[in-house]
This record gives C-alpha cells, structure tokens and sequence, in this order.
C-alpha cells in the first residue's frame, strides 16, 4: 500500500506512452485521422496493452496512436496538461515526466524543437498554484538512429533550463547505447543529468555501458543487474538508482512471472529501486495499482514498499531543498 505519511513520487514515467484514450479519439476527429475504432471501448485494444507482448517493441507499438494524433502544437500542450492532471488525480506529489519529442512530431512533420516548447508551456501551465510538482526528462528515441537522435537532442538542448535530465529509450537490442556516446557528452556539457533505459531488452552490460560510457545515474528498469553480482554491489555502492515498471516488465515479456521480478532483491541488497508506471495509459494501470496489486505480487512487504517510497524521494533529481519541501509538505497533511 501507498504510505501516504510519505511523498508519492512517479520518476519513470512516459508523457507520450500516456496519452487517454477519449483524447486519441478527439484528436483523430480534430485532425481528420483515421484510426482503427470510433468509441472508445474499440479503441482500447489497440491503443493499450491486453496481454502481455511478445517482446519490447510489440508493446512499443501500442504507444504509436497517442502520438499519430498529435496534429498540431496545442495538442502537444494538450497531453502534457492532461498529464499533470492525470498524475494529480493518482495523488502524486512529484512526477518526473518523460518525452521524445521527434517521437511526438514525426507523424504529423511537426518541428521537434516546437513540440518541446508547447510540452514546457502545458507543464508550467498546468502545474502553476497546483499542488503537484513536475520535472521533465527529455529522451532521445534510440529506434530512430544517431543522427535523428542529435537532431532530437539539439531541439532538447535549446530547452536544457527546462530539462532535469536526458534519457535513452525505445529499441535497446537494435540500437545499443556504444552508438549514443557521444551524444552523452554532450548531456553532460550542459549539465544535465541522465538516465537511460538498460538491462530491459538486454543483459547486465548494457547497465555496465550506460554508467561507465553514457555517464548515467540512473537506469530505467535494470532488470538485468540481477544477474552479475559485481554490479549489483556498484549500484549500491555508488547510489546509482534503479526505476523499477513492475507491470511495465511483465506487459514486454522482459519478466514473466511478479514472483520472479528482482525488485524485492535490489531492495534487500540496498540499492536504491523505486515503483513507477512507465507507459500508464498504454499498460491499463495507475501507481496505485503499482504499490497495491503488482508489488506485493513481487512480494514486497509494506516495509519495502515505504522503502520505495522513500528511494523514488532520494534520487529524484531535486535539489535538497526541493527535497525537504515536498517531506514537509506531507508531514503537513
Ligand atoms: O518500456 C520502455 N522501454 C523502452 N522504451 C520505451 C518504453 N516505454 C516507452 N518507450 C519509448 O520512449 C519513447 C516515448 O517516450 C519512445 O521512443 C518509446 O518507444
Ligand atoms: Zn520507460
């Protein structure tokens, strides 16, 4: 269960894998899109996860219609509004919300470095006077290749004030991180912080490369890390945190079974691992359904769960003082 004595915090969350389903179907009309139903009940099993997939990129697939639709720059604030609202609903204190703005233009030829400013604005608005907090990771969508990827990470630099960090996502066995290092340095030459999704498609080096190569200080998901003992030790040594998508990993086949899921081991050997979403929308779940159902299937006590809580607080990227306002906060309540 949730402790709501504690901050709630959402940090590996897709903006664009978020997208409800009435809003697909609106948009699609505004636009004049065909898509595959015309109600909503139709539309669901193509645009979320039923069963779970085959592999990574089938459930990948399912997060296309949310951003075919995306017609114009207004429906790019749209969802990024509706997100915050979304997250505020679940009770979340703080979300760290995901986007690949070449993902979210390419369908309709919108200019990656516009989708990102309509994403900013719909956030700051949507969050003024709001009694959530909201950050925004940028990510560069791997599937589409490295020089796509520096196109998508100038349009994100040219934002960098408004960016927490940057991610690595989409097709990890295709596109490994060895091709993004350079693209990381230059992450790291504006100061921004990264995590990158690793050790979900593919084994324990891939974790290996986006902290050694790819200077990251998270990994999404690291599934793998289970398997090479000396890694497990450095992320615990070194606080690199793990953001765990239980459902997230049974939906992609990366786990087949809760009961076999690792995050009740990371817990148990100290390294700081978290409970998040990923894909909402597209996964039929909440974070509620995270901490209630998913994790004590994985099985989390209580106890651990806190301890999620309080890790997802821990590497956040806030600042301290960030850090003790939202623990304030809470206590607050
Ligand atoms: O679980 C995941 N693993 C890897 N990539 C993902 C996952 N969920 C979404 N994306 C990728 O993130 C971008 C949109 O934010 C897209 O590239 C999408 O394919
Ligand atoms: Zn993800």
């Amino acid at each position: 269960m949730i402790n709501r004595k504690l901050p709630l915090l959402d940090i590996h969350r897709h903006l664009d894998g978020n997208v409800r389903a009435q809003t697909i179907l609106e948009l699609g009309r505004q636009f004049n899109i065909e898509l595959p139903a015309d109600n909503v009940e139709a539309l669901i099993p193509h645009v979320q996860v039923i069963d779970p997939e085959p592999n990574l990129m089938a459930f990948l697939q399912k997060l296309d219609w949310g951003v075919t639709v995306l017609g114009d720059y207004d429906a790019c604030r749209r969802i990024a509004i509706e997100n915050i609202e979304d997250a505020q609903a679940q009770g979340l204190d703080y979300v760290e919300l995901r986007f690949s703005p070449y993902y979210m233009a390419q369908s309709q030829g919108l200019h990656p470095e516009g989708v990102v400013e309509a994403v900013v604005d719909g956030i700051k608005s949507a969050t003024k006077g709001a009694n959530i907090k909201a950050n925004l990771i940028g990510i560069l969508s791997r599937t589409y290749g490295v020089k796509t990827c520096q196109k998508e990470l100038d349009a994100l630099l040219a934002f960098k004030n408004d960016l927490v960090a940057v991610d690595l996502a989409g097709d990890e066995i295709g596109f490994p991180g060895e091709l993004f290092v350079e693209h990381f340095k230059q992450v790291r030459n504006a100061y921004l912080a990264s995590t990158v999704h690793a050790g979900e498609a593919l084994g324990a080096p891939s974790i290996w490369q986006a902290i050694n190569e790819l200077g990251a200080s998270r990994i999404g998901h690291g599934v793998k890390a289970i398997e090479d003992p000396k890694l497990m030790d450095y992320l615990r040594d070194n606080r690199i945190g793990i953001e765990s998508c239980l459902t997230s990993n049974i939906q992609t086949s990366t786990v087949n079974d809760l009961t076999k899921h690792p995050l009740k081991q990371f817990l148990d050997h100290g390294i700081l691992a978290c409970i998040n979403t990923d894909d909402p929308a597209v996964e039929g779940i909440e974070i509620e359904y995270e901490y209630t159902v998913a994790a004590p299937k994985a099985g989390l006590s209580q106890a651990d769960m806190e301890k999620a809580q309080k890790n997802a607080l821990e590497i956040a990227f806030l600042s301290d003082g960030d850090k003790k306002e939202l623990l304030a906060l809470v206590s607050a309540r």
